[in-house]
């Protein structure tokens, strides 16, 4: 069988890390995650409170730990204590603002204040690091809006290989020549 491709989602959320409360994010977005992989794949869920420091601590060893895709859940709005994606370009080695542009436009036709979100994608090494808010119900919107690119991102990077349901999300690879 192949090696299971690794995913963490990092769940970034005040409340959520003080136990005040209960923390749906990733739950759904563990769901999303298992409803459209169809490779072997491990995902691990992690919860910290927003802030700069703390969020790149807990990137770089997901990434030393060999993460192949991260998913980060909140703190990329303009609020005092949302510093998610200062701590995302603090770890950053490349930007991919596309992944940014393409979900701000998806959920702005359901929101007018997604135009707040920060939310980007970089690479570390061999990881892929895809920012999303924190508001629960945004997080399929987003995922569906990018995701057919990322099986093929994770190729170019050289991180685990991943296959998804095409009723679901078709991964887009493009063929040689
Ligand atoms: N992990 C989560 N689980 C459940 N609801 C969440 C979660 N993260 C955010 N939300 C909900 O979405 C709203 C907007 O998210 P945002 O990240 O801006 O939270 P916040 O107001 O900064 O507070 P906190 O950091 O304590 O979650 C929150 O007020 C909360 O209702
Ligand atoms: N799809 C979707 N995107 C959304 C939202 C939403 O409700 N749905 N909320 C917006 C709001 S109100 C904010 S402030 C930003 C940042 O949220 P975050 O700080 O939880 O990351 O995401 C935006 N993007």
């Amino acid at each position: 069988m192949a090696t299971p491709a690794r995913i963490a989602i990092l769940v970034v959320s005040d409340r959520a890390a003080r136990g005040e409360y209960e923390d749906k994010g990733g739950p759904g977005a563990e769901a999303w995650l298992r409803a459209v992989i169809t490779s072997p794949v491990e995902i691990a869920r992690h919860i910290v409170p927003d802030g700069r420091e703390g969020v790149a601590a807990r990137l770089r060893a997901l990434v030393e730990d060999g993460a192949d895709l991260i998913l980060v859940t909140g703190g990329t709005g303009p609020a005092p204590r949302d510093q998610t994606p200062e701590a995302v370009t603090d770890v950053a080695h490349r930007e991919y603002p596309g992944f940014g542009e393409e979900m701000r436009r998806a959920s702005l036709r359901e929101v007018p204040t997604a135009i707040l979100s920060r939310q980007t994608a970089v690479s570390r090494d061999a990881t892929l690091i895809i920012t999303l808010p924190g508001k629960p119900s945004a997080i399929a919107t987003c995922l569906d809006a990018v995701f057919a690119a990322v099986p093929y991102c994770l190729d170019l990077l050289g991180a685990g290989r991943i296959e998804t349901d095409p009723a679901r999300i078709r991964a887009f690879r493009p063929k040689a020549g």
